[in-house]
């Protein structure tokens, strides 16, 4: 059966486990046109949900009129929230520990807020109703900015007046939702106080949005002959979503079914949840049929969960040598009409208390102040795990200005600010134990890649040719070293809505050698079918082209709580080392049996156990799957199967080095990306290929994000960039080309060593665009300017600097 001729590193690549670049498994469904997203599920007799829509952003709803909608033929119900009242549903709690509207109840608190939902036989006619129903609405003032809110004397949340207390403390005013407070407060002022020299500035990260290629949706279907509730939809977290829909719904859980089937990108805008669920769950068990939602392009964008919208004031300290010795930061966080913010329940500001980034700071104070305003709500972590590329974004603005004020080189900066590597497990002023790190390495790596040197020697010439009317062009060179802080985690730490954040597999070897694993979490185009299966390959020695993975079934996966955060591979990952290896354990004790050797004289051999000293007396895994269904083993099971529920000790820390160089047009503003270097540390990799592939796809997203993307709003609340038209997504003209890199400080705690890695590209990629831009016009006087950096902002750059004539 088994060739014993190839050498063990012959065997080990036969298994296509680790660290091979292997091919997608999932592609060749998705490149035929074979996926099965939600709107691809068609059910008998389904019906169809839409919204009725505030167009106001914040107005009293005085009347709704179903009538005519109703009369229309094919229309089968309106809800409002007097319908959903006498079950309770007209709120619903939120991730955050708020409750948010279904249905408008009284009032709208932004533009796009659900107000009626109408249920139809079909899409068109559903599209129809909606423009039948009459809302008659009373206008009352708008509150578009977070500062303004907390002191105005509107009242955004009538529900919550004369409520001194919120989910996290106190509220110090009518539009205030928290205060979250890290750190020394007394010790940093003091360090600022008597500093050398001390930065200030107001580094703004702006209000933007995920937009995946496929919007949010479900179907819902109440089969009332079983009392089951089957949910389908777009579900970042499956499992968590049965449970809140249990919760808020009164169904048992076991009579609660929900999959997740194929994602089109979920980038944290599906881990919520949204009034189309509970709607449409609503109106499946009123009308006994399925019933399918699914959104367009301008709800997505001007509804579901926003990203940032951080006003983040800074204040850094250092010696005149440059050493840093303390970070204020104070951050005004707009949180929109309801806070549904999805971070876990301690940390209100999420992970932002990483803002002290990769530098030894012995001494920072963070405090996040959340307000609400007449928007979206939402705060997800688009591609950044909880806040932390607005904390990078912080940090690293707040190097560059610091090298303004010290007139020093921003490169030198940072490496004089390193943690150093003897210094792992680091432990942050701002509370945070940082598992590794090699910082130096990788900026000494990048430098050299990109030629530091010689890019600063061509931008002094440049500088020259600029004053000297030779060019009109700027050369700019964005530097960013960042740490990430992945993998939520450690239940005792993190939970969302009280479920701990650890997560789970299960393995099953069949008697031939072939397996299937299912995990708690849920790829939206990560491949985890693909990394998973490595993982097992390589720990129990069968092909990862022989098992197959499965997630998003909550009646089949092992409960989990899914995918966002870069968690995946920290835990579910984790998981899977650890169910494998609980297979491997038995493996050992049939492979004995079968060798008639004791457990303690057989050792792992790539795919196989040989009896110590003697490697021709083997048993390979597949003559061992089949001995554990075959033969009766004294003292063991039959059958070959494990699970893990892995509660991971601490957080991952992946960090990179990222470099951006940037011409910049100063009478057009227009820029162009000529090189991006970004090196990735996410410790043991898995699949190169596919960290390259996601490295590439968050730096574009991240070069979106710094250059264009924003979702404004005018000062009436009307959203200004509702559609792909104002809603800058990147095409292949605007990607430039990226040149991926890597060292590997593998996590000590992680049983495979591995970080994750989704969403560094995002988190160093937007403060490397950013400082690319500031770069440019540093020589001419800029220290500060906010994002997004597009061709009008930066045209007004050069204008403010006085550089057009
Ligand atoms: N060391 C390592 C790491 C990692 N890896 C790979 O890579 C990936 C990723 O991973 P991670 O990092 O762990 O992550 P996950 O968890 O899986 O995922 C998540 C992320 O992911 C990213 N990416 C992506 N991609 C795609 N395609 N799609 C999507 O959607 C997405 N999203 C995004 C986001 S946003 Mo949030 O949600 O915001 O929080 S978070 C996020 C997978 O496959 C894995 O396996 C490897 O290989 N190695
Ligand atoms: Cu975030």
């Amino acid at each position: 059966m088994n060739d014993q001729t190839l050498t063990p590193e012959e065997r080990a690549a036969n298994l296509k486990g680790m660290g091979c670049a292997r091919k997608r498994v999932e592609d060749v469904r998705f490149t035929q046109g074979k996926g099965n997203y939600v709107d691809d599920i068609k059910l008998d007799g389904m019906l169809f949900g839409d919204f009725v829509r505030s167009p106001y952003a914040h107005a009293r709803v005085v009347s709704v009129n179903k009538e005519a909608a109703l009369a229309l033929p094919g229309v089968v119900a309106v809800l409002t929230a007097e319908d959903l009242a006498p079950l309770g549903l007209h709120w619903m709690p939120t991730l955050a520990g708020d409750k948010q509207m279904v249905l408008a109840d009284g009032k709208v608190l932004f533009q796009g807020q659900e107000v009626a939902y109408v249920v139809a036989e079909d899409r068109y006619i559903a599209a129809d109703a909606v423009e039948l129903v009459e809302v008659e609405y009373e206008e009352l003032p708008v509150l578009t900015d977070p500062f303004e809110a907390l002191k105005s004397d509107v009242v955004l949340r009538e529900d919550l007046e004369g409520q001194t207390e919120g989910a996290h403390g106190p509220r110090k005013h009518h539009n205030h939702i928290f205060t979250w407070e890290q750190g020394d407060k007394d010790a940093t002022e003091a360090v600022l106080a008597e500093a050398d020299v001390v930065a200030e500035e107001m580094v703004y990260y702006h209000r933007t949005h995920p937009c995946p290629l496929e919007t949010c949706g479900c179907v819902a279907s109440m089969d009332k002959v079983t009392g089951k509730l089957t949910l389908y939809g777009t579900f970042q977290a499956p499992h968590a979503i049965r449970t809140v829909v249990s919760l808020i719904s009164g169904i048992a859980e076991h009579n609660i079914r929900v999959i997740s089937p194929d994602i089109g990108g979920g980038f944290g805008n599906k881990v919520g949840a949204y009034a189309g669920y509970v709607c449409s769950v609503v109106a499946s068990i009123v009308t006994g049929k399925p019933v399918k939602w699914v959104e367009d392009r301008m709800e997505n964008l001007m509804t579901t969960a926003f990203a940032r919208d951080y006003w983040m004031q800074g204040k850094i300290a250092a010696t005149k040598d440059g050493k840093i010795t303390g970070l204020w930061c104070h951050t005004t966080a707009d949180h929109g009409g309801f806070d549904a913010c999805a971070d876990p329940t301690k940390f209100p500001a999420g992970f932002m208390n990483i803002c002290t980034g990769s530098y030894d700071i012995p001494t920072a104070y963070l405090a996040v102040d959340g307000v609400y305003t007449n928007k979206a709500p939402g705060g997800v972590a688009y591609r950044c795990s909880f806040r932390v590329t607005e904390a990078a974004y912080f940090i690293e603005r707040m190097i560059e200005v610091l090298a303004i004020k010290l007139n020093m080189d921003a490169a030198e900066l940072r490496r004089i600010n390193f943690i150093k590597a003897d210094q792992f497990p680091y432990q942050s002023a701002l509370g945070w134990e940082y598992d590794s790190g090699d910082y130096h390495t990788a900026w000494d790596k990048a430098l050299k890649a990109v030629d530091y040197e010689g890019l600063r020697a061509e931008q002094a010439q440049r500088i020259e040719d600029f004053k000297a009317g030779k060019t009109r062009k700027l050369l700019g060179i964005g530097l960013t070293h960042f740490t990430e802080i992945v993998g939520a985690g450690p239940v005792k730490n993190c939970d969302i809505l009280g479920l701990g954040m650890f997560d789970s597999c299960e393995i099953r070897i069949h008697p031939t050698g072939s397996a299937i694993a299912r995990l708690g979490t849920i790829s939206q185009g990560q491949g985890h079918a693909t990394t998973f299966a490595q993982i097992i390959a390589s720990e129990i020695g069968l092909p990862a082209d022989d098992i197959t993975l499965e997630e998003g079934d909550t009646d089949t996966a092992p409960y989990g709580l899914g995918t966002y955060g870069s968690r995946s591979t920290p835990v579910a990952g984790a998981a899977t080392a650890m169910a494998a290896r609980k297979i491997r354990a038995k493996a050992q004790m049939i492979a004995a049996y079968l060798l008639e050797v004791h457990d303690d004289d057989v050792e792992w051999d790539v795919d196989r156990f040989a009896v110590k000293g003697a490697p021709e007396r083997f048993k390979t895994m597949k003559d061992i799957a089949f001995a554990a269904y075959n033969q009766a083993i004294p003292g063991l099971e039959p059958g070959l199967e494990a699970v893990s529920y892995y509660d991971p000790p601490n957080m991952t820390y992946p960090f990179g080095a990222y470099i951006c160089v940037m011409e910049i047009d100063v009478d057009t503003g227009e820029w162009e990306v000529r090189q991006f270097y970004a090196l990735d540390d996410c410790g043991t990799r898995i699949n190169p290929m596919i960290i390259e592939g996601q490295v590439h796809g968050g730096v574009t997203e991240a070069l979106a994000i710094a250059m264009g993307q924003e979702i404004a709003y005018d000062d009436m609340g009307n959203v200004k960039t509702g559609t792909l038209m104002d809603f800058f997504l990147p095409t292949a003209w605007e990607t430039p080309n990226y040149t991926t890199d890597h060292t590997v400080t593998p996590s000590p705690h992680h049983p495979i060593g591995a970080k994750g890695v989704g969403e560094s590209p995002n988190v160093g990629g937007v403060p490397a665009f950013s400082n690319a831009v500031h770069d440019a016009f540093k020589p001419f006087g800029l220290v500060q300017s906010h994002m997004p950096h597009d061709h009008w902002r930066i045209w007004k750059i050069a204008s403010g600097l006085g550089m057009h004539g």
